[in-house]
Protein backbone atom coordinates (compact mmCIF):
# COMPACT_ATOMS: atom_id res chain seq x y z
CA UNK A 1 0.00 0.00 0.00
CA UNK A 2 1.29 3.49 -0.47
CA UNK A 3 0.51 6.35 1.13
CA UNK A 4 -2.92 6.75 0.25
CA UNK A 5 -5.57 3.92 0.73
CA UNK A 6 -7.84 3.89 -2.41
CA UNK A 7 -11.32 3.99 -1.89
CA UNK A 8 -12.58 0.61 -3.48
CA UNK A 9 -9.62 -1.20 -1.62
CA UNK A 10 -11.15 0.45 1.41
CA UNK A 11 -14.68 -0.61 1.11
CA UNK A 12 -13.59 -3.84 0.13
CA UNK A 13 -12.39 -4.99 3.54
CA UNK A 14 -14.31 -5.04 7.11
CA UNK A 15 -14.38 -2.16 8.57
CA UNK A 16 -11.86 -3.63 11.33
CA UNK A 17 -9.17 -5.28 8.66
CA UNK A 18 -9.54 -1.49 7.11
CA UNK A 19 -8.91 0.02 10.29
CA UNK A 20 -5.87 -2.47 10.60
CA UNK A 21 -4.46 -1.58 7.71
CA UNK A 22 -4.96 2.10 7.70
CA UNK A 23 -3.11 2.27 11.28
CA UNK A 24 0.11 -0.03 9.74
CA UNK A 25 -0.07 2.22 6.75
CA UNK A 26 -0.72 5.95 7.88
CA UNK A 27 0.42 5.68 11.51
CA UNK A 28 2.68 2.48 10.91
CA UNK A 29 5.18 4.56 8.66
CA UNK A 30 5.40 7.83 10.65
CA UNK A 31 5.13 6.64 13.91
CA UNK A 32 6.34 3.21 14.39
CA UNK A 33 9.67 4.09 15.74
CA UNK A 34 8.33 5.91 18.66
CA UNK A 35 5.97 3.01 19.72
CA UNK A 36 6.63 0.43 21.87
CA UNK A 37 9.57 1.71 23.84
CA UNK A 38 8.36 0.44 27.40
CA UNK A 39 11.27 0.20 28.93
CA UNK A 40 11.82 3.55 29.61
CA UNK A 41 8.66 4.80 29.66
CA UNK A 42 8.02 2.28 32.56
CA UNK A 43 11.04 3.91 34.42
CA UNK A 44 8.90 7.51 34.05
CA UNK A 45 5.41 6.11 34.91
CA UNK A 46 7.39 4.58 37.79
CA UNK A 47 7.30 7.95 39.66
CA UNK A 48 3.99 8.62 38.83
CA UNK A 49 4.61 12.07 36.57
CA UNK A 50 4.50 10.71 33.01
CA UNK A 51 1.97 12.12 31.12
CA UNK A 52 1.28 9.27 28.93
CA UNK A 53 1.83 5.02 30.53
CA UNK A 54 2.82 2.35 28.61
CA UNK A 55 0.75 0.08 26.54
CA UNK A 56 3.26 -2.98 26.26
CA UNK A 57 4.30 -5.49 29.24
CA UNK A 58 3.65 -8.75 30.89
CA UNK A 59 -0.48 -7.40 32.55
CA UNK A 60 -2.23 -4.84 30.94
CA UNK A 61 -2.49 -1.96 32.14
CA UNK A 62 -5.54 -0.07 34.37
CA UNK A 63 -5.39 -2.73 36.83
CA UNK A 64 -2.76 -2.13 38.81
CA UNK A 65 -2.09 1.56 37.88
CA UNK A 66 -3.13 4.26 40.08
CA UNK A 67 -6.79 5.37 39.53
CA UNK A 68 -6.89 8.10 37.27
CA UNK A 69 -9.91 10.50 37.43
CA UNK A 70 -11.98 9.37 34.53
CA UNK A 71 -13.85 5.92 33.17
CA UNK A 72 -15.02 5.01 30.67
CA UNK A 73 -16.11 0.98 30.53
CA UNK A 74 -18.00 0.31 27.04
CA UNK A 75 -19.05 -3.76 26.17
CA UNK A 76 -19.03 -4.53 22.87
CA UNK A 77 -20.84 -7.43 21.16
CA UNK A 78 -19.13 -9.05 18.09
CA UNK A 79 -21.59 -9.33 15.32
CA UNK A 80 -20.38 -11.64 12.94
CA UNK A 81 -19.25 -15.02 13.37
CA UNK A 82 -15.68 -15.46 11.48
CA UNK A 83 -12.72 -15.99 13.37
CA UNK A 84 -10.34 -14.32 11.41
CA UNK A 85 -12.55 -11.24 11.64
CA UNK A 86 -12.22 -11.43 15.18
CA UNK A 87 -8.87 -12.19 15.08
CA UNK A 88 -8.41 -8.99 13.05
CA UNK A 89 -10.40 -7.11 15.35
CA UNK A 90 -7.70 -7.50 17.85
CA UNK A 91 -4.88 -7.04 16.36
CA UNK A 92 -6.21 -3.72 15.19
CA UNK A 93 -7.27 -2.93 18.69
CA UNK A 94 -3.76 -3.30 19.65
CA UNK A 95 -2.55 -1.16 17.45
CA UNK A 96 -5.28 1.55 18.02
CA UNK A 97 -4.31 1.13 21.96
CA UNK A 98 -0.79 1.59 21.74
CA UNK A 99 -1.17 4.80 19.51
CA UNK A 100 -3.45 6.03 21.54
CA UNK A 101 -1.90 5.17 24.84
CA UNK A 102 1.65 7.06 23.26
CA UNK A 103 -1.56 10.44 23.02
CA UNK A 104 -0.89 9.97 19.13
CA UNK A 105 -3.14 10.66 16.87
CA UNK A 106 -4.51 7.12 14.55
CA UNK A 107 -4.55 9.11 11.38
CA UNK A 108 -1.06 11.72 9.96
CA UNK A 109 -2.79 15.17 9.39
CA UNK A 110 -3.91 16.01 7.12
CA UNK A 111 -6.22 13.32 6.55
CA UNK A 112 -7.56 12.45 2.74
CA UNK A 113 -10.62 14.45 2.03
CA UNK A 114 -12.52 11.62 0.16
CA UNK A 115 -13.01 9.62 3.01
CA UNK A 116 -14.45 10.23 6.76
CA UNK A 117 -11.60 11.16 9.07
CA UNK A 118 -10.05 8.15 10.29
CA UNK A 119 -9.16 9.68 14.00
CA UNK A 120 -11.94 11.53 14.98
CA UNK A 121 -10.00 14.51 16.64
CA UNK A 122 -11.55 15.83 19.51
CA UNK A 123 -8.44 15.11 21.67
CA UNK A 124 -6.16 16.91 19.20
CA UNK A 125 -4.14 19.21 21.76
CA UNK A 126 -5.17 17.09 24.81
CA UNK A 127 -3.04 15.56 27.08
CA UNK A 128 -3.73 11.92 27.55
CA UNK A 129 -4.23 11.95 31.11
CA UNK A 130 -2.52 8.73 31.87
CA UNK A 131 -4.66 7.06 29.66
CA UNK A 132 -5.16 3.27 30.14
CA UNK A 133 -6.83 1.06 27.63
CA UNK A 134 -8.06 -2.39 29.35
CA UNK A 135 -9.38 -5.09 27.62
CA UNK A 136 -11.57 -8.13 28.97
CA UNK A 137 -14.06 -10.89 27.14
CA UNK A 138 -17.19 -12.36 28.65
CA UNK A 139 -18.41 -15.92 28.46
CA UNK A 140 -20.39 -15.03 25.57
CA UNK A 141 -17.52 -14.57 23.38
CA UNK A 142 -16.43 -18.53 23.59
CA UNK A 143 -20.13 -19.59 23.81
CA UNK A 144 -23.50 -17.95 22.99
CA UNK A 145 -26.85 -19.91 23.43
CA UNK A 146 -25.19 -23.18 22.94
CA UNK A 147 -22.89 -22.13 20.10
CA UNK A 148 -19.15 -22.31 19.63
CA UNK A 149 -18.98 -19.06 17.67
CA UNK A 150 -15.46 -18.66 17.60
CA UNK A 151 -14.20 -22.43 17.61
CA UNK A 152 -12.82 -20.89 21.02
CA UNK A 153 -16.02 -23.15 23.21
CA UNK A 154 -12.85 -24.77 24.88
CA UNK A 155 -10.73 -21.96 25.38
CA UNK A 156 -13.65 -20.78 27.82
CA UNK A 157 -12.13 -20.27 31.64
CA UNK A 158 -13.94 -22.54 34.01
CA UNK A 159 -14.82 -20.00 36.05
CA UNK A 160 -16.06 -17.19 33.70
CA UNK A 161 -19.75 -17.70 33.62
CA UNK A 162 -22.44 -14.66 33.12
CA UNK A 163 -22.54 -12.75 35.78
CA UNK A 164 -25.34 -14.03 38.28
CA UNK A 165 -28.43 -11.96 39.24
CA UNK A 166 -27.71 -11.86 43.26
CA UNK A 167 -30.44 -11.01 46.17
CA UNK A 168 -31.45 -8.02 45.24
CA UNK A 169 -30.34 -7.35 41.99
CA UNK A 170 -32.33 -6.04 39.03
CA UNK A 171 -30.18 -6.22 35.64
CA UNK A 172 -31.06 -4.63 32.57
CA UNK A 173 -30.11 -6.28 29.59
CA UNK A 174 -28.74 -3.20 27.39
CA UNK A 175 -26.74 -2.25 30.89
CA UNK A 176 -25.15 -6.08 31.44
CA UNK A 177 -22.62 -8.64 30.00
CA UNK A 178 -21.21 -8.47 26.49
CA UNK A 179 -18.69 -10.32 24.14
CA UNK A 180 -15.66 -7.75 24.98
CA UNK A 181 -15.02 -5.30 27.37
CA UNK A 182 -13.06 -1.98 27.04
CA UNK A 183 -12.39 -0.15 30.34
CA UNK A 184 -10.42 3.52 28.88
CA UNK A 185 -9.14 5.47 32.30
CA UNK A 186 -7.89 8.66 31.69
CA UNK A 187 -7.30 12.00 33.66
CA UNK A 188 -9.46 13.88 31.51
CA UNK A 189 -13.07 12.30 30.50
CA UNK A 190 -12.73 13.74 26.76
CA UNK A 191 -10.13 11.07 26.14
CA UNK A 192 -12.12 8.48 27.78
CA UNK A 193 -14.58 9.09 25.30
CA UNK A 194 -12.17 9.47 22.17
CA UNK A 195 -10.23 5.97 23.06
CA UNK A 196 -14.03 4.14 23.07
CA UNK A 197 -15.61 6.09 20.53
CA UNK A 198 -12.68 5.46 17.86
CA UNK A 199 -12.44 1.60 18.93
CA UNK A 200 -16.21 1.50 18.40
CA UNK A 201 -15.55 3.19 14.92
CA UNK A 202 -13.05 1.16 13.71
CA UNK A 203 -15.27 -1.94 15.03
CA UNK A 204 -18.26 -1.24 12.70
CA UNK A 205 -19.74 -3.83 10.63
CA UNK A 206 -17.58 -6.60 13.17
CA UNK A 207 -18.71 -5.45 16.66
CA UNK A 208 -20.93 -2.79 18.67
CA UNK A 209 -21.62 -0.86 21.62
CA UNK A 210 -23.66 -2.92 24.03
CA UNK A 211 -23.47 -1.01 26.34
CA UNK A 212 -21.29 2.25 28.03
CA UNK A 213 -20.92 3.58 31.80
CA UNK A 214 -18.65 6.58 32.57
CA UNK A 215 -17.35 7.19 36.14
CA UNK A 216 -15.52 10.00 38.27
CA UNK A 217 -13.00 10.43 41.33
CA UNK A 218 -13.24 13.70 43.18
CA UNK A 219 -10.10 15.54 41.44
CA UNK A 220 -8.35 17.78 43.59
CA UNK A 221 -8.36 15.53 47.12
CA UNK A 222 -5.55 14.47 48.92
CA UNK A 223 -5.83 10.53 50.23
CA UNK A 224 -8.76 8.21 49.44
CA UNK A 225 -11.42 9.27 47.48
CA UNK A 226 -15.07 10.05 48.70
CA UNK A 227 -18.09 7.60 47.17
CA UNK A 228 -21.26 9.61 46.85
CA UNK A 229 -22.35 8.32 50.50
CA UNK A 230 -19.63 10.64 51.81
CA UNK A 231 -17.34 7.91 52.66
CA UNK A 232 -13.79 7.42 51.91
CA UNK A 233 -14.14 4.27 49.38
CA UNK A 234 -10.73 2.26 49.22
CA UNK A 235 -9.67 2.74 52.91
CA UNK A 236 -7.93 -0.92 53.48
CA UNK A 237 -7.62 -1.66 49.59
CA UNK A 238 -4.28 -3.48 49.10
CA UNK A 239 -1.02 -1.27 48.33
CA UNK A 240 -0.79 -1.01 44.18
CA UNK A 241 3.00 -2.16 45.02
CA UNK A 242 1.99 -4.97 46.91
CA UNK A 243 3.45 -7.82 44.63
CA UNK A 244 3.00 -10.59 47.01
CA UNK A 245 -0.85 -9.57 46.87
CA UNK A 246 -1.09 -8.71 43.47
CA UNK A 247 0.36 -12.49 42.69
CA UNK A 248 -1.53 -14.51 45.37
CA UNK A 249 -5.07 -12.64 44.47
CA UNK A 250 -4.85 -11.17 41.48
CA UNK A 251 -2.88 -12.00 38.53
CA UNK A 252 -4.01 -15.38 36.67
CA UNK A 253 -1.35 -17.87 36.49
CA UNK A 254 -1.36 -21.16 34.44
CA UNK A 255 -1.72 -23.32 36.86
CA UNK A 256 -4.97 -22.35 37.29
CA UNK A 257 -5.98 -23.78 34.71
CA UNK A 258 -6.29 -21.64 31.52
CA UNK A 259 -2.82 -21.13 30.14
CA UNK A 260 -3.54 -18.86 27.61
CA UNK A 261 -4.44 -16.22 30.85
CA UNK A 262 -1.69 -16.08 32.44
CA UNK A 263 -1.18 -12.41 32.82
CA UNK A 264 -4.57 -11.60 32.92
CA UNK A 265 -7.34 -11.42 35.49
CA UNK A 266 -11.24 -11.31 36.35
CA UNK A 267 -12.56 -8.16 36.15
CA UNK A 268 -16.47 -7.57 38.10
CA UNK A 269 -18.11 -4.58 36.64
CA UNK A 270 -21.55 -3.70 38.72
CA UNK A 271 -23.37 -0.61 38.24
CA UNK A 272 -25.10 0.14 41.60
CA UNK A 273 -27.52 2.66 42.09
CA UNK A 274 -27.38 4.67 45.28
CA UNK A 275 -30.77 5.66 46.71
CA UNK A 276 -29.24 8.81 47.42
CA UNK A 277 -32.40 10.45 48.73
CA UNK A 278 -33.20 7.94 51.05
CA UNK A 279 -29.88 7.44 52.47
CA UNK A 280 -29.55 11.37 53.07
CA UNK A 281 -32.36 11.13 55.64
CA UNK A 282 -30.66 8.65 57.27
CA UNK A 283 -28.98 10.24 61.07
CA UNK A 284 -25.28 10.61 60.78
CA UNK A 285 -24.57 8.09 63.43
CA UNK A 286 -26.91 5.16 61.50
CA UNK A 287 -25.02 6.27 58.19
CA UNK A 288 -21.95 4.94 60.27
CA UNK A 289 -22.80 1.98 61.49
CA UNK A 290 -24.17 0.87 58.31
CA UNK A 291 -20.54 1.59 56.68
CA UNK A 292 -19.10 0.80 59.76
CA UNK A 293 -16.59 3.12 59.40
CA UNK A 294 -16.42 6.88 60.65
CA UNK A 295 -17.49 9.03 58.25
CA UNK A 296 -15.12 12.07 58.43
CA UNK A 297 -11.83 10.24 58.67
CA UNK A 298 -12.72 7.03 57.11
CA UNK A 299 -11.47 4.97 60.58
CA UNK A 300 -12.71 2.06 62.19
CA UNK A 301 -15.63 2.13 64.97
CA UNK A 302 -13.05 1.08 67.35
CA UNK A 303 -10.36 3.33 65.73
CA UNK A 304 -8.75 6.97 65.48
CA UNK A 305 -7.18 6.90 62.32
CA UNK A 306 -8.21 6.10 58.75
CA UNK A 307 -5.63 3.04 58.44
CA UNK A 308 -6.25 1.82 61.89
CA UNK A 309 -7.62 -1.90 61.43
CA UNK A 310 -10.77 -3.40 63.09
CA UNK A 311 -10.45 -5.65 66.07
CA UNK A 312 -13.89 -7.63 65.53
CA UNK A 313 -12.65 -10.81 67.53
CA UNK A 314 -13.23 -8.61 70.53
CA UNK A 315 -16.74 -7.09 69.37
CA UNK A 316 -18.08 -10.86 69.06
CA UNK A 317 -21.83 -9.31 69.49
CA UNK A 318 -21.00 -6.48 66.98
CA UNK A 319 -21.62 -4.01 70.14
CA UNK A 320 -19.12 -1.61 67.78
CA UNK A 321 -19.48 -2.59 64.38
CA UNK A 322 -22.39 -4.09 63.60
CA UNK A 323 -22.58 -7.90 62.30
CA UNK A 324 -24.50 -6.52 59.04
CA UNK A 325 -22.20 -3.46 58.56
CA UNK A 326 -20.51 -3.31 55.21
CA UNK A 327 -16.72 -3.62 55.81
CA UNK A 328 -17.34 -6.39 58.38
CA UNK A 329 -19.76 -8.61 56.09
CA UNK A 330 -16.79 -7.35 53.18
CA UNK A 331 -13.75 -8.31 55.36
CA UNK A 332 -14.84 -10.68 58.09
CA UNK A 333 -11.17 -10.65 59.23
CA UNK A 334 -10.79 -14.37 60.28
CA UNK A 335 -7.57 -15.43 58.89
CA UNK A 336 -6.26 -17.26 55.98
CA UNK A 337 -10.07 -17.25 54.51
CA UNK A 338 -10.70 -13.47 54.47
CA UNK A 339 -6.75 -12.69 53.32
CA UNK A 340 -7.25 -15.31 50.53
CA UNK A 341 -11.40 -13.55 49.42
CA UNK A 342 -9.44 -10.29 49.29
CA UNK A 343 -9.98 -8.20 45.84
CA UNK A 344 -8.66 -4.97 43.98
CA UNK A 345 -11.70 -2.83 43.61
CA UNK A 346 -10.92 0.29 41.39
CA UNK A 347 -14.80 1.77 40.97
CA UNK A 348 -15.59 5.01 40.36
CA UNK A 349 -18.59 6.93 40.95
CA UNK A 350 -21.52 8.12 38.31
CA UNK A 351 -23.81 11.12 38.18
CA UNK A 352 -26.25 11.44 35.44
CA UNK A 353 -29.75 12.57 34.93
CA UNK A 354 -32.92 11.93 36.77
CA UNK A 355 -34.63 8.58 36.63
CA UNK A 356 -38.00 7.88 35.53
CA UNK A 357 -39.72 9.01 38.54
CA UNK A 358 -37.16 11.79 39.36
CA UNK A 359 -34.29 10.21 41.45
CA UNK A 360 -30.65 11.11 41.45
CA UNK A 361 -29.66 8.66 38.57
CA UNK A 362 -26.46 8.16 40.63
CA UNK A 363 -24.34 5.51 42.21
CA UNK A 364 -20.99 3.32 42.05
CA UNK A 365 -19.71 1.48 38.86
CA UNK A 366 -18.09 -0.60 41.47
CA UNK A 367 -15.09 -2.33 39.39
CA UNK A 368 -12.77 -4.76 40.98
CA UNK A 369 -10.16 -7.31 40.15
CA UNK A 370 -9.56 -10.82 41.58
CA UNK A 371 -7.92 -14.21 40.60
CA UNK A 372 -10.61 -16.10 40.84
CA UNK A 373 -14.43 -15.14 40.49
CA UNK A 374 -15.89 -17.85 42.57
CA UNK A 375 -13.33 -17.80 45.64
CA UNK A 376 -12.82 -14.53 45.86
CA UNK A 377 -15.83 -12.11 44.29
CA UNK A 378 -18.20 -13.50 44.64
CA UNK A 379 -17.94 -15.02 48.25
CA UNK A 380 -17.70 -11.68 49.54
CA UNK A 381 -21.01 -10.78 47.54
CA UNK A 382 -22.70 -13.84 48.59
CA UNK A 383 -22.15 -12.64 52.19
CA UNK A 384 -23.52 -9.18 51.49
CA UNK A 385 -26.62 -10.57 49.99
CA UNK A 386 -26.93 -13.10 51.98
CA UNK A 387 -30.92 -13.07 53.06
CA UNK A 388 -30.49 -14.14 56.24
CA UNK A 389 -28.16 -11.00 56.98
CA UNK A 390 -27.82 -8.64 54.23
CA UNK A 391 -24.83 -6.18 54.26
CA UNK A 392 -27.49 -3.02 55.75
CA UNK A 393 -26.13 -0.85 52.95
CA UNK A 394 -28.51 -3.14 50.26
CA UNK A 395 -31.36 -1.26 51.52
CA UNK A 396 -29.90 2.30 49.67
CA UNK A 397 -28.39 0.44 46.37
CA UNK A 398 -29.82 -1.53 43.29
CA UNK A 399 -27.22 -2.90 40.62
CA UNK A 400 -28.60 -2.57 37.24
CA UNK A 401 -26.05 -3.63 35.10
CA UNK A 402 -22.26 -5.13 34.68
CA UNK A 403 -20.80 -8.14 34.28
CA UNK A 404 -17.81 -10.77 34.46
CA UNK A 405 -14.93 -10.51 32.13
CA UNK A 406 -11.42 -11.93 32.06
CA UNK A 407 -9.11 -9.48 31.38
CA UNK A 408 -6.44 -10.62 28.27
CA UNK A 409 -2.73 -10.48 29.54
CA UNK A 410 -0.64 -8.14 28.35
CA UNK A 411 1.06 -7.57 24.79
CA UNK A 412 4.61 -7.78 25.42
CA UNK A 413 5.82 -6.61 22.11
CA UNK A 414 4.83 -5.30 19.38
CA UNK A 415 4.84 -8.26 17.18
CA UNK A 416 2.02 -9.53 19.67
CA UNK A 417 -1.67 -8.31 19.97
CA UNK A 418 -4.28 -8.90 21.99
CA UNK A 419 -5.53 -12.38 23.02
CA UNK A 420 -3.27 -14.05 20.86
CA UNK A 421 -2.39 -16.80 22.88
CA UNK A 422 -6.71 -17.32 22.76
CA UNK A 423 -6.13 -18.12 19.33
CA UNK A 424 -3.07 -20.35 19.03
C1 LIG B 1 -18.66 -7.65 46.61
C2 LIG B 1 -17.94 -6.62 46.71
C3 LIG B 1 -18.34 -5.24 47.06
C4 LIG B 1 -19.36 -4.46 46.57
C5 LIG B 1 -20.36 -4.81 45.52
C6 LIG B 1 -19.27 -3.20 47.24
C7 LIG B 1 -20.11 -2.12 47.06
C8 LIG B 1 -20.00 -0.88 47.69
N1 LIG B 1 -19.07 -0.49 48.62
C9 LIG B 1 -19.29 0.77 49.04
C10 LIG B 1 -18.59 1.51 49.97
C11 LIG B 1 -17.51 1.05 50.75
N2 LIG B 1 -16.91 -0.18 50.65
C12 LIG B 1 -15.92 -0.28 51.56
C13 LIG B 1 -15.11 -1.37 51.77
C14 LIG B 1 -15.17 -2.57 51.08
N3 LIG B 1 -16.10 -2.95 50.14
C15 LIG B 1 -15.82 -4.21 49.67
C16 LIG B 1 -16.52 -4.93 48.72
C17 LIG B 1 -17.63 -4.47 48.02
N4 LIG B 1 -18.22 -3.26 48.10
C18 LIG B 1 -14.65 -4.64 50.34
C19 LIG B 1 -13.98 -5.97 50.13
C20 LIG B 1 -14.26 -3.65 51.22
C21 LIG B 1 -13.06 -3.66 52.15
C22 LIG B 1 -13.44 -4.16 53.49
C23 LIG B 1 -12.24 -4.21 54.39
O1 LIG B 1 -11.27 -4.90 54.07
O2 LIG B 1 -12.27 -3.54 55.42
C24 LIG B 1 -15.87 0.95 52.30
C25 LIG B 1 -14.92 1.24 53.47
C26 LIG B 1 -13.60 1.82 53.09
C27 LIG B 1 -12.70 0.90 52.31
O3 LIG B 1 -11.97 0.10 52.87
O4 LIG B 1 -12.73 1.01 51.10
C28 LIG B 1 -16.84 1.77 51.80
C29 LIG B 1 -17.17 3.17 52.24
C30 LIG B 1 -20.41 1.25 48.30
C31 LIG B 1 -21.00 2.63 48.44
C32 LIG B 1 -20.85 0.22 47.49
C33 LIG B 1 -21.98 0.18 46.55
C34 LIG B 1 -22.67 1.18 46.16
FE1 LIG C 1 -17.66 -1.74 49.48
Amino acid sequence: MGDKINRRTFLGMTAAGAAGLILGDFIGKEQQHELGTPVTKQEAAADGKAETLPFYGTHQAGVITPQQNFANVAAFDITIDDRQQLQQLFKTWTEMAATLMEGKPLAAEPQDGKFPPIDTGEQIGLSTGKLTLTFAVGSTLFEKEGKDRFGLRSRKPQGLTEMPIFHKDSLQDQLTHGDIVVQACSDDPMICFHAIRNLAKAARGVAHLRWQQTGQLGIKSDGTKRNLFGFKDGTNNPALNDEAFMKNNVWIESADGTPWLEGGTYMVVRRINMRIETWDQQPFSNQEEIIGRQKVSGAPMDGKNEFDQPNFASDSKGDTTALDSHIRLSNPRDGEKSERERILRRGYNFMENLDSVGRMNAGLLFVCFNRNLQTQFESIQKRLTNPKMPDQMLSYTTTTGGGYFAVLPGVVSKDNYLGQNLFS
